[in-house]
Formats: structure tokens, sequence, C-alpha cells
């Protein structure tokens, strides 16, 4: 990237929030109106973006990590930089990411539904991590967050990346185009790859069939990567051991849907990443880019728009 202004001029919408603007400043940057701005960082969805943005603008920040209803919108160009948040909220969603495999593969979820002391039919369907290879789909900032959480538990990562370049403290990486590979071999699956073309339905039927009957899936990237009917059919059948979601499709998942009363399917509503504290970490990634804008350096968190993320 061109050297920028030693205090670039960043435009902060559609409202201002105090962490952000802190987070501004700490990269060096003051804040100014659009149409005297070099950068934008946006706080909000799609739907408030300005239609316009003048030629002065050279790199907008993002608010999220997944960034998809900002491409299918046709907002992102090729004219200027845009960054997502990518990596922001990592450290969040890793840690429910392993609450919710914890949860299942030690069969939390009818254990504290229950009323009664049911011992002898619980006991036997505790599992374990200890030993376990988990799959982590998609092995960017959440799933590099999740291998030592997993690894203090005594389980082995097994990455898949679209590149395959080896992730550190994986005990291998695979490369997107080998993913069926790993459908077999792993005991449990964490989605954590983007919603692109190349993602959908990545859990598919097929997919589904070559788990193991133990095996428990994680989603904390995006409901589309899982084929939802297809999982609910395995939940039923019990072919695979279940599913924790953080994110379904539908989403929001409705009322009387079957993941919602299966007992091998646990729901949390998309809160991997609270929005208390949100802002926070958002802040601390403007704060990084801003420094990198006004040095002229690479910014963290890229967006290619052809690649779908
Ligand atoms: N549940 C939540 O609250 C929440 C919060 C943050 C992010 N997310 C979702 O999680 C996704 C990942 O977030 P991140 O911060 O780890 O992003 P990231 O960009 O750091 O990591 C994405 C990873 O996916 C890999 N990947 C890309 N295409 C792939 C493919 N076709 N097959 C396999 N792997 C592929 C990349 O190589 C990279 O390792 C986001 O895109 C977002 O949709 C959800």
């Amino acid at each position: 990237m061109m050297p920028n202004t030693a205090t670039p001029r960043i435009h902060l919408g559609p409202h201002p929030d105090a962490a952000l603007m802190r987070g501004i400043e700490r990269g060096g940057g003051v804040l100014a109106p659009l149409d005297d701005a070099e950068a934008v960082v946006w706080a909000q969805g799609p739907d408030t973006f300005p239609a316009q943005l003048p030629d002065s603008v050279r790199w907008v920040q993002l608010p999220s990590a997944g960034v998809e209803p900002w491409i299918s919108a046709g907002i992102v160009d090729t004219e200027r930089t845009w960054t997502s948040a990518a990596g922001a909220y990592a450290g969040n969603v890793a840690e429910h990411g392993v609450l919710l495999l914890l949860a299942g593969v030690r069969a939390l979820t009818e254990q504290v539904r229950a009323t009664s002391w049911r011992k002898a039919e619980f006991d036997p369907q505790v599992g374990t991590l200890r030993g376990a290879t988990v799959a982590i789909v998609g092995c960017g900032g959440i799933g590099r967050a999740m291998i030592p959480l997993l690894d203090a538990f005594g389980a082995r990562v097994l990455a898949v990346t679209r590149s395959g370049t080896p992730v550190p403290g994986a005990v291998e990486t695979l490369p997107f185009d080998r993913t069926p590979e790993i459908w077999s071999r792993a005991d449990h699956f964490v989605i954590a790859a983007p919603a692109t073309a190349a993602t959908a339905h990545i859990v598919d039927k097929d997919a589904l069939a070559q788990m193991k009957s133990t095996a428990w899936i994680v989603n904390v990237a995006r409901g589309s990567l899982i084929d939802t009917a297809g999982l609910v059919d395995a939940l039923k059948s019990g072919s695979i051991g279940g599913a924790a979601l953080d994110v379904t499709d539908p989403e929001p998942l409705p009322d009387g849907h079957p993941l919602w009363t299966l007992p091998n399917a646990i729901i949390t509503p998309h809160v991997a990443n609270p929005a208390t504290g949100l802002t926070r970490l958002l802040a601390d990634h403007v704060a990084s880019n801003v420094e990198r804008f006004a040095a002229g350096a690479p910014l963290m968190a890229p967006i290619d728009a052809s690649r779908g993320y």
C-alpha cells in the first residue's frame, strides 16, 4: 500500500462510538467528515452504508468478520482497499466453540435439563476430548485460537484451510480440495470457515454419512456451511453424535424448528461474539489498521471479493 498521510483522516459511521473513536486516535488517525476522509470505519451493517464514497476514500474497514452480505450487495468494490474484522473476535468465538464441543461430547444438554437422577442412562453417554481428533474446517483466526484450548484437553487438531499452508499447532493441515478426507478421519468437527460459494453446504449428506456415530459438529461460522435438512435427518437417525450450532440456516432459527427439540442438538442464538465488548475488540483491530494505513503497510484482514471473503 502507498504511504499515506501521517495523520489519516477517518470517517466513523454511521454513529459516533467512544471505543472506536479511541481506537482511531490510538492508531494515529483523526476523525473527519465523509467528504474529506481518506478512510471509513463503518460500525453497522450494509443497509445504512453510503450509496457513494468520495474518491478520496482509499480504505474501508467493515465491522464484521463475515462479509458475505457486503459482497452479495455489491458494495465491496475494486476502487479501494476493504478490510473485514476477521480474527478480531477470534478469542471470544474460540471460547464459545470449545464450550459447545465439550457440552456435546460430555452429553451435558440432557443432563442439565433432567429433573431426576438418571445416572445409569447418562453415564455411558459421557465422552471425552482426551485423545480425540478434532477437524477445524477453516482454521483461521478462530480456529487458531481454539488450538491451544483443545490442546489443553488433550485433543489433536486436523486443520483445513483454503491453501493448506501448515497451521502451527495442528497435527496436519489440508487444503480445501482435500476436505472430503476429514469426514471419516476425525472424531469431531468445528466449522469456522467464511460463507462463500466454495463453502456452501460443505457439510452435506455425503459428509454426514461418513462421520462416526459419536461425532459432534460445532458450527461457529455461518449456517449456510451445513445442509440443515441433511443434518436434521442425521440427528434424528443417530448416525452422528450431535450438533452444537451458534449459527443456523435459516437464521434466526424459527420457533418450532426440529433443531430446537432434538436431544442431540444444542442451539445458541449467534452469541459466540456477544455485542457486549464487541466494539472494544473491533477498536483494537481498527487501531492496528489505522497505524498500518498511516505507515503504508499491508492492512490486516483484506477482503478479496473474488474469493468471497
Ligand atoms: N458466531 C459468531 O459470532 C462469529 C464471529 C466471528 C466470525 N464468525 C464467522 O467465522 C468466520 C471465520 O472467522 P475468522 O475470524 O476465523 O476468519 P479468518 O479469515 O481469520 O479465517 C478463515 C479461515 O477459513 C479458511 N478458508 C477460506 N476458504 C475456505 C474453504 N473454501 N475451505 C476451507 N477453509 C477455508 C481460510 O484459509 C482461513 O484459514 C467468519 O467468516 C464469520 O462468518 C462468526
